[in-house]
């Protein structure tokens, strides 16, 4: 290092005031068109003196530098790992297991130069920079776990549409609890599907799949797209639907996602208003409520509900596969639901979801594979009453979870199938009571049906008698369309005999 002294210090200054001086004339005296010429030509010069070419990658790209650019990631990256050996100044990072503790990097604003077969940068090295740099980000990742913002907060300094934290969850295909062919096909597909970028490119579809995940709560779906998570190293986008207002919003939050991600929407049945009957119901409740019969309080509680999210239907199914579904690619979507029946068949249908996945109460196979994993027993001699149990009676896999789990240093293997024995047999006898019930209501309610339409037939009879009368005449008199005359001669008719308006129109 040269060591600069006072009286270089004045020399050093002068010689400043008297460039920015001769600038300032440059600037303000000579035309702007000989300023350009004179300027290119100073490169000119340059770019022959100066051997280099320099390439540059912006870390903001996109309409009004929004999107952080992959490619500035990764190179960022590979030259964190491969200088920092060769850096003087580095930047220590902790990452998550304890193998490796702390993962150096070059400092802001340091430079060093790397070396590559002495060949053109812009050929095999910048290639060989993003593959990489690609490659050691995945094996340092940190699974992330995002949720999205209300759009309240999405503009301002630092704002963003989704939050994360890092994702943790230990659940994985080995604990998860199913029986083992459905499990292996599982695996096949995420294989297939993670290592498809080509297939998908060469059959003319977007790089994406859908999973809907069903059945009773707590049969594994949310431990299920953890479990998927971690086999692909894929970041989770868990999609809260209600704090979405409306479609645009929807399909903006879409485009902030990136590649190698699942995106989840828990319980879509309850995220919305989506299903197939409910919206029916919705409109037959709307014509037959008049406006201003409403009583305030009734109107205030939907306005409410109106006011939260009007995604609708058509929105989310574009979001699924539209033409935005398309962008960046390598995404996973999964719906989870306890109601599969309720869903609209549009969004469930193959090609929108194309894995159905039904997640149901636990078998022997899955409780075996729970005893491995929480107790390490492969075999037991109450193994043979708790298959027996199991073909008998329905329990989901976290409730014999909760059995199997230790829970005091009192308890042991045999304790754990113990218990669980007893939760199965107390189980079996609540359903066995529960069917007798329900087989008692269905009884009675046919019995008071049977009564009511011994009633009806009565009524029917004279109001069959009155459209006889009535109706047919007014008909054929007047020859008027049957609907119209119904409503005059009919209603008119049926209140001069006393019977009531619901049987009449029937
Ligand atoms: N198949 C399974 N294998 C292993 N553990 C399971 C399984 N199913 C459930 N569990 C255990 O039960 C708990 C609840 O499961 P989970 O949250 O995945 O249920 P869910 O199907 O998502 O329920 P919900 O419909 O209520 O969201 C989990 O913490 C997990 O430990
Ligand atoms: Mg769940």
């Amino acid at each position: 290092m040269v060591m600069i002294g006072g009286e270089m210090w004045a020399q050093l200054g002068s010689l400043i005031a008297s460039f920015m001086f001769l600038y300032a004339i440059f600037e303000q005296y000579f035309p702007y068109e000989l300023r350009r010429r004179l300027q290119s030509y100073t490169q000119k010069l340059m770019n022959f003196i100066y051997p280099y070419i320099q390439i540059t990658f912006h870390e903001f790209t996109g309409e009004r530098y929004m999107k952080r650019s992959e490619a500035f990631m990764n190179i960022q990256t590979y030259l964190s790992k491969n200088s920092s050996v060769k850096a003087k100044r580095l930047k220590a990072d902790f990452v998550k297991d304890r193998q490796t503790p702390l993962v150096l990097s070059m400092d802001e604003n340091e430079e060093i130069t790397d070396e590559f077969k002495g060949e053109l940068v812009t050929g095999s090295y910048l290639n060989h920079v993003l593959d990489q740099g690609k490659a050691i980000s995945v094996e340092n990742r940190q699974l992330k776990l995002y949720t999205n913002n209300s759009s309240d907060n999405w503009y301002g300094y630092k704002s963003t549409k989704w939050s994360h934290v890092v994702f943790e969850h230990p659940a994985t295909f080995e604990t998860l609890a199913m029986e083992r062919k459905k499990k292996e096909e599982i695996l096949d597909d995420l294989v297939k599907f993670s290592k498809g970028k080509e297939y998908y490119a060469k059959i003319g579809k977007a790089w994406k799949r859908g999973y809907l995940l069903y059945g009773p709560p707590g049969t594994g779906k949310s431990t299920m797209v953890a479990a998927m998570a971690n086999f692909l190293n894929y970041d989770i986008y868990d999609l809260e639907l209600t704090a979405v207002k409306d479609n645009s919003e929807l399909r903006r939050l879409l485009i902030e996602t990136s590649g190698k991600s699942i995106i989840v929407i828990e319980d879509i049945d309850c995220s919305l208003d989506l299903t197939g009957q409910r919206a029916a119901k919705k409109k037959e409740k709307d014509e037959d409520e008049d406006e201003g019969a409403k009583d305030p309080v009734r109107k205030k509680a939907e306005k409410e509900e109106n006011k939260g999210s009007k995604v609708t239907l058509s929105g989310l199914l574009n979001f699924i596969d539209g033409l935005w579904s398309a962008c960046g690619g390598e995404r996973i979507i999964v719906f989870t639901t306890n109601f599969v029946d309720k869903l609209d068949p549009a969004l469930i249908r193959r090609g929108r979801m194309d894995k159905h996945i039904e997640l149901s109460y636990c078998s022997f196979e899955a409780f075996k594979e729970l005893a491995k994993n929480y107790l390490d027993v492969d075999s037991h001699h109450l193994f043979d009453r708790i298959d027996e149990l199991l073909k008998e009676t329905n329990m989901t896999p976290a409730d014999v979870a909760e059995n199997l789990l230790l829970k005091s240093v009192n308890e042991d293997v045999d304790v754990c199938f113990e218990n669980l024995i007893k939760a199965l047999e107390v189980a079996k006898e609540e359903a066995g009571k529960k069917a007798e019930e329900e087989a008692r209501l269905k009884e009675e309610k046919e019995k008071e049906k049977s009564a009511q339409q011994d009633v009806k037939s009565n009524g029917t009879s004279v109001v069959e008698d009155v459209k006889e009368n009535g109706v047919k005449e007014n008909v054929k008199d007047n020859g008027v369309k049957e609907n119209g005359v119904k409503e005059n001669g009919v209603k008119e008719n049926v209140k001069e005999n006393g019977v009531k308006e619901n049987g009449a129109t029937h």
